[in-house]
């Protein structure tokens, strides 16, 4: 377990992290989001002691970092796959972080197999790509056999097996009852992966909670109708009280009401449907709608990219914490 107590971190006027409080519990994936400049990777060097904080805790496993005994047993972390000593063996890169840590060198070995590296071991690392420097990272994380793994960005660079395989080895390690925290800008990614969701904006905390919460409270849902009896179908909805939007495809899009319904107001007027689903906006749409407030660098002038969608009725976390910063 993770425990951070208001964690704030200033670099001279630029509040980075600000007090920062939530759990990373054991035998789940959580993935930590904010859009760039949120503070994410600088609380991830917080929790690590690899940075002070101005004020606030970090306690791992109720302690902090600097008094475990032998933290890489405890704590394993990906967070600079460039990192290693490039004119070193991955063996020897391993080897070394080893023994200083007192882990026995067979283990060096296992880690390298579990990533795939065995066959590369004698290799120098500086002539490895950024896919093999990731699995290299991991296996760094590894090597103590810790019971908290956290991993900045660990699919960069993969290619899509590499990325399949990192997302199975995080949710077997989480179902082994470890603490898996993980940061990642691949949504679609983070969407098949994370059980708990960690969300800050500009330091502060937007969200903490499930995934299926996330995407619900953040997004729009409706249904999607299609019907080769289109103008009937749009007079029906109309005439009991449901208001339907067409979306450009033939397809009708109508808020506030369930599938189920839907269709048997079609099946009492014997309109014959081609589509009748359940729409659910995606975690990036979510993500985006929440955290709009929250950006630090807009792009302006381009219609090109997601846009953020439709704002879901009801109060929203970025709202609350756009309202607070008076926005
Ligand atoms: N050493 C530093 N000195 C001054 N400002 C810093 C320093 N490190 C980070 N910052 C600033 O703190 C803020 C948070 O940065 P951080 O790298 O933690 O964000 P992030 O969420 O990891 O971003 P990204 O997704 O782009 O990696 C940014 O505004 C950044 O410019």
């Amino acid at each position: 377990m993770i425990e951070l107590e208001g964690l704030t971190k200033r670099f001279g006027s630029k509040v980075a992290v600000d007090h920062l409080s939530f759990q990373v519990r054991p035998g789940m994936v959580t993935g930590f989001l904010g859009p760039n400049g949120a503070g994410k990777s600088t609380t991830m060097r917080m929790m690590l002691d690899l940075d002070n904080p101005t004020s606030g805790t970090v306690r791992i496993d109720g302690k902090h970092y600097r008094d475990l005994d032998e933290p890489l047993k405890y704590i394993g972390a990906l967070l600079d796959a460039k990192a290693m000593h490039g004119g070193r063996t991955a063996y020897n890169n391993l080897l070394c972080l080893a023994q200083a840590n007192r882990i026995p060198a067979a283990r060096v070995s296992q880690v390298l197999d579990v990533v795939g590296l065995s066959a590369v071991a004698k290799k120098k690392s500086k002539g490895f790509s950024l896919g093999m420097g990731q699995r290299l990272g991991i296996a760094s994380a590894l090597l103590g056999d810790p019971e908290i793994l956290m991993f900045d960005e660990p699919v960069n660079g993969l290619d899509p097996e590499g990325i399949h395989w990192i997302r199975n080895l995080m949710k077997t390690l989480a179902s082994e009852g470890r603490t898996i925290f993980v940061s990642s800008h691949l949504m679609s990614e983070m969407a098949l992966t994370a059980d708990h969701l960690i969300v800050i904006g500009q330091g502060k905390l937007l969200a903490d909670t499930s995934m299926a919460a996330f995407i619900q409270e953040n997004s729009r849902s409706y249904v999607r109708m299609r019907s080769p009896q289109q103008e009937r179908l749009r007079d029906v909805l109309h005439e009991s009280g449901f208001v339907a939007v067409e979306s450009g495809n033939g397809t009708l899009e109508i808020d506030g009401t369930g599938p189920e319904e839907l269709g048997e107001l079609a099946a009492r007027h014997q309109i014959v449907l081609h589509e009748l689903s359940s729409q659910r906006a995606s975690l990036e749409e979510a993500f985006m709608q929440m955290t709009a407030g929250a950006v630090e660098y807009h792009a302006h002038g381009t219609s090109e990219g997601p846009q953020p969608p439709a704002a879901p009725p009801g109060p929203q976390w970025g709202q609350s914490y756009q309202s607070s910063k008076g926005a």
